[in-house]
C-alpha cells in the first residue's frame, strides 16, 4: 500500500514537472544569418512564459519553430510529449488543434460573420457537432470574451480590441492546452492593450493554457509573465521574473528596462 502511495505520489509529481514545451539546443539559420544558436527553453503547465528580444532577433523563429512551421537546422522541440520534427502533416495538425496561435494581425476572415469564423476552426479541424453544439461552443466562448452581442456581426464593424478578443475565442474554441501569442496587445491604446492583457489572464485561468508570449508591450509583460527569457544573440541571454530582470544589473538587461521607462 505504502509503495502504491509513493509510486502515485512520483507520477503526479513527475506529471507537475513535465514542461508542456520544451526546446533544447535549438539552431536556426537563414543563410548565414545565424538567429537562433544554441535556445534552450522550458515552459510548464500553466506558466505564462514572456519571449523578450528587439526586433529581428529571432522571436518569431522561434514560434514558427515550435508549431512546425519551420524546420530547425539542429536541437530538439517537444511540444505535449510530441517530438515536432518526427510528425508527419496529419500529426502536425492533431497537435495545432491543441496549440492555440494568436496572430498579431488577427487573421480574421473579413468576409465571414464572427460566428463563421469562429465556426472556421471547428470545420478545419474535423471536429464533429451538431448545429446546436456548434451554437452552444460559439456562444459559450463568445461570452467568455465578452462580446455575445457580435456573433451575426462582420470583422468590420467590431473595433481593433473587439477584433482581437474574437481571434482570442477563435482559438479559445478548440479549448488548447497551449497558447503562442505574437504581440497580442500592438496597435491597440493603452486601455483596450490593458483590458487584452487582463482577458488573457483570466482565460488562461477559464481554460487552463500554458502561454508562450511574445509582446514589446511592458505593461502586457509585467501584468501577464510569470517568467521572462531575455532572447539575446540567439541564445537565452537571462530569465527570471519581471521583478528580478528590473533589479538586474547586467548591461544589456539594464538597457532594455531603461529604454522602456525613458518611454514612459
Ligand atoms: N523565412 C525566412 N527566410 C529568411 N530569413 C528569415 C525568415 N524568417 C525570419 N528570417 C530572419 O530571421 C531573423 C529573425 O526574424 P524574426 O521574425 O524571428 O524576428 P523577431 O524577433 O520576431 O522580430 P520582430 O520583433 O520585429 O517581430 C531576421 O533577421 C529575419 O530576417
Amino acid at each position: 500500500m505504502l509503495q502504491e502511495q509513493t509510486i502515485q505520489q512520483d507520477v503526479s509529481t513527475k506529471e507537475n514537472h513535465d514542461p508542456v514545451i520544451s526546446v533544447r539546443h535549438l539552431y536556426k539559420s537563414f543563410g548565414s544569418n545565424e538567429v537562433l544558436k544554441d535556445f534552450n527553453l522550458e515552459v510548464y503547465k500553466g506558466e505564462n512564459v514572456v519571449v523578450l528580444g528587439k526586433s529581428g532577433s529571432g522571436k518569431s523563429v522561434l514560434i514558427k519553430c515550435i508549431i512546425g512551421l519551420l524546420e530547425q537546422d539542429a536541437g530538439e522541440i517537444t511540444v505535449l510529449n510530441d517530438d515536432v520534427i518526427s510528425l508527419n502533416s496529419k500529426e502536425l495538425d492533431v497537435l495545432r488543434a491543441k496549440v492555440g496561435f494568436l496572430f498579431q494581425s488577427n487573421a480574421l476572415y473579413d468576409s465571414m460573420t464572427v460566428r463563421e469564423n469562429l465556426e472556421f476552426p471547428l470545420r478545419r479541424h474535423w471536429i464533429k457537432l451538431t448545429a446546436a453544439e456548434t451554437n452552444d461552443k460559439v456562444m459559450d466562448v463568445l461570452t467568455n470574451v465578452g462580446l455575445a452581442h457580435t456573433v451575426d456581426m462582420m470583422p468590420s464593424e467590431l473595433s481593433g480590441g473587439m477584433r482581437k478578443r474574437i481571434a482570442l475565442a477563435r482559438t479559445l474554441i478548440l479549448d488548447p492546452e497551449i497558447m503562442l501569442y505574437d504581440e497580442p496587445t500592438t496597435g491597440l491604446d493603452p486601455i483596450t492593450a490593458k483590458e487584452i492583457s487582463e482577458l488573457m489572464l483570466e482565460m488562461g485561468e477559464k481554460y487552463n493554457t500554458s502561454a508562450i508570449i511574445i509582446s514589446h508591450d511592458m505593461n502586457c509583460i509585467r501584468m501577464t509573465a510569470d517568467r521572462i527569457v531575455m532572447l539575446i544573440d540567439g541564445k537565452c541571454y537571462v530569465q527570471g521574473t519581471y521583478r528580478e530582470l528590473e533589479q538586474n544589473n547586467d548591461p544589456q538587461v539594464k538597457h532594455f528596462f531603461e529604454q522602456w521607462q525613458s518611454k514612459q
